[in-house]
């Protein structure tokens, strides 16, 4: 159920279904008659209006509109354009709708619930002229908005308002989620989602394809490390985590105390001697280690017994970081490459891309927006965050986190996740360190580096959530605890 869908693949599953045998206007029903329910858990009594638009969308406005009539609510109805211009099903939907069809305009009655069902998927450019004005009236109206498949205006693929765009309290969309429902603002338009059955088969999935999954648990939880009583802190990986200077030690100690938190057995701070008393200062069960160049790196990092490694947090730029970098790249462990350290290779990426597939272990990059730019300057480009992530771990051949408040999570295999659960408050300084450290630990522990980063990300947001308004980064570490307790129970054993 967590496989997300493009609105082309969607229509192509409608598409198949009907070809199948299951008629259209059946499916319709079956859409309506979701909507009609989710209106009526929204507003238990009072006048629902509903908004047709003039496709299929439409029709099942149509359908909600008849249903909620015949259990005996009151309903108004609209239609936008002429009822003899509508076609196939919609029409069907709107032959036994046998209220009075209004003609659509920006004066909407005092109602408890408006239902958009303006446009959905089939939205193909920017809204307009009188259906503009019936947005903002509905946007301005005092009464809820339901909204049938996507908020109207909204693109599905892209989670991008095309031009003026519904904002719904609530939206119900059908068989599998679109990419737009997660990616923002979308996710925040479309309000809380819920997704409904219609009959279309899951078999067709294999015909259709995937756009990629919604990142949750079930996802990775079966890669998540297996805490057995075996274990002992050899087995649960050890992790490095390279310091920046004296005056910017705390990027990469948010980092290290995540990955620990984050299960790894062992985990070193990596700190040049004019840093050594300043993170010693502060560590604890993190190790400390001096590394005064690209030469101590290396030396460290040739120990096996390293699998995994952060740099980035707090590097800084610069020859001498960057050689750093360069001895990360060459050495056995896993990696996670973070802000500066992406940054390093901005005039030159095709040397970290070059590096990274001359290597065995994996490599998980963790851009944002800006960083992505920097080292993807042309991918930056496309229209989709989608398409930017999953060409960009192509490119690379590493696993792409483009970092935001919807981060999507691509393999150079074409796997893509998109993440949905990261609160606003997430937007903090050092947010960026704490998730590189706990994909760190992740990959320290042995997780294939695509469950790792997802898990890491959403892990991250999880923990977010756990700690509230008021969140700064020192507080992520310590909220995974009870993240990792929903994941693993007592016994180390997945739930
Ligand atoms: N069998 C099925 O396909 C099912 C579809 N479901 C619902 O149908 C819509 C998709 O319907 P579709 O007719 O393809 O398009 P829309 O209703 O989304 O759009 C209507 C129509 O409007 C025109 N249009 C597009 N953009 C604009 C614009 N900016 N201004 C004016 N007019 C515009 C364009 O011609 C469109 O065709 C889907 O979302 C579901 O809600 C059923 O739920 C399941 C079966
Ligand atoms: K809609």
């Amino acid at each position: 159920m967590h496989e997300i869908l493009s609105a082309a693949r969607m229509r192509a599953a409608d598409q198949a279904t009907i070809a199948g045998g299951i008629p259209g206007i059946e499916l319709m029903e079956a859409a309506g008659r979701a909507v009609a329910e989710a209106a009526k858990a929204m507003a238990p009594d009072g006048l629902v209006h509903v908004l047709c638009g003039p496709g299929n969308n439409g029709g099942d406005g149509f359908v909600a509109a008849r249903l909620l009539a015949e259990a005996g609510r009151p309903v108004s109805l609209s239609l936008l354009g002429a009822r003899d211009r509508l076609r196939g099903d919609a029409a069907l939907a709107a032959a036994r709708w046998t209220g009075p069809v209004h003609p659509a305009g920006p004066d909407l009655p005092a109602a408890a619930l408006l239902i958009d069902a303006l446009f959905g998927v089939g939205l193909d450019r920017p809204i307009e002229g009188l259906a503009a004005e019936i947005v903002a009236a509905v946007n301005a109206a005092p009464a809820p908005v339901l909204a049938v498949d996507v908020p109207s205006g909204l693109d599905a693929d892209s989670g991008q308002p095309t031009g003026p765009v519904i904002e719904a309290e609530a939206t119900v969309t059908f068989f599998r989620k679109k990419p737009g429902h997660l990616l923002e603002p979308g996710r925040s338009l479309r309000g809380t989602l819920e997704l409904a059955q219609i009959g279309i088969a899951d078999a067709v999935l294999a015909e259709t394809g995937i756009d990629g999954h919604e990142n949750v648990p079930a996802l990775w939880a079966r890669a998540l490390p297996r805490l057995t009583g075996a274990a002992h802190k050899y087995t649960r990986g050890h992790v490095a985590v390279v310091s920046g200077p004296a005056t910017r030690t705390g990027a990469a100690r948010l980092a290290a105390g995540a990955a620990l938190r984050a299960g790894a057995g062992l985990v070193t701070l990596a700190s040049p001697g004019s840093a050594l008393l300043v993170n010693a200062a502060h560590l604890t069960a993190v190790m400390l280690a001096r590394m005064d160049g690209p030469g101590d790196l290396s030396a460290l990092l040739a120990d096996p017994r390293y699998t995994a490694a952060v740099l980035g947090p707090g590097m800084g730029l610069g020859p001498e970081a960057r050689a750093l970098t360069e001895a990360a790249l060459a050495a056995p462990a896993a990696l996670v490459l973070d802000a500066d350290a992406l940054t390093q290779f901005a005039d030159d990426p095709d040397r970290l891309f070059s590096a990274i597939a001359a290597r065995p272990a994996p490599v998980a990059l963790t851009p944002h927006a800006g960083e992505f730019a920097r080292l993807f300057p042309d991918l930056a480009k496309l229209p989709l965050k989608t398409g930017r992530a999953r060409a960009a771990a192509e490119r690379s051949g590493a696993v792409l986190v483009l970092k935001g408040a919807d981060t999507v999570i691509a393999a150079p295999d074409g796997r893509l996740a998109i993440n949905a659960n990261a609160p606003p408050w997430l937007a903090t300084a050092g947010s960026g360190d704490v998730l590189a450290g706990i994909a760190g630990g992740l990959l320290g522990q042995g997780m294939p580096a695509l469950e790792a980063a997802a898990a890491a990300v959403w892990m991250h947001g999880a923990a977010a959530n756990e700690v509230g308004p008021g969140l700064i980064a020192e507080d992520l570490a310590p909220a995974l605890r009870p993240v990792l307790a929903t994941l693993i129970d007592r016994n180390g054993r997945r739930t």
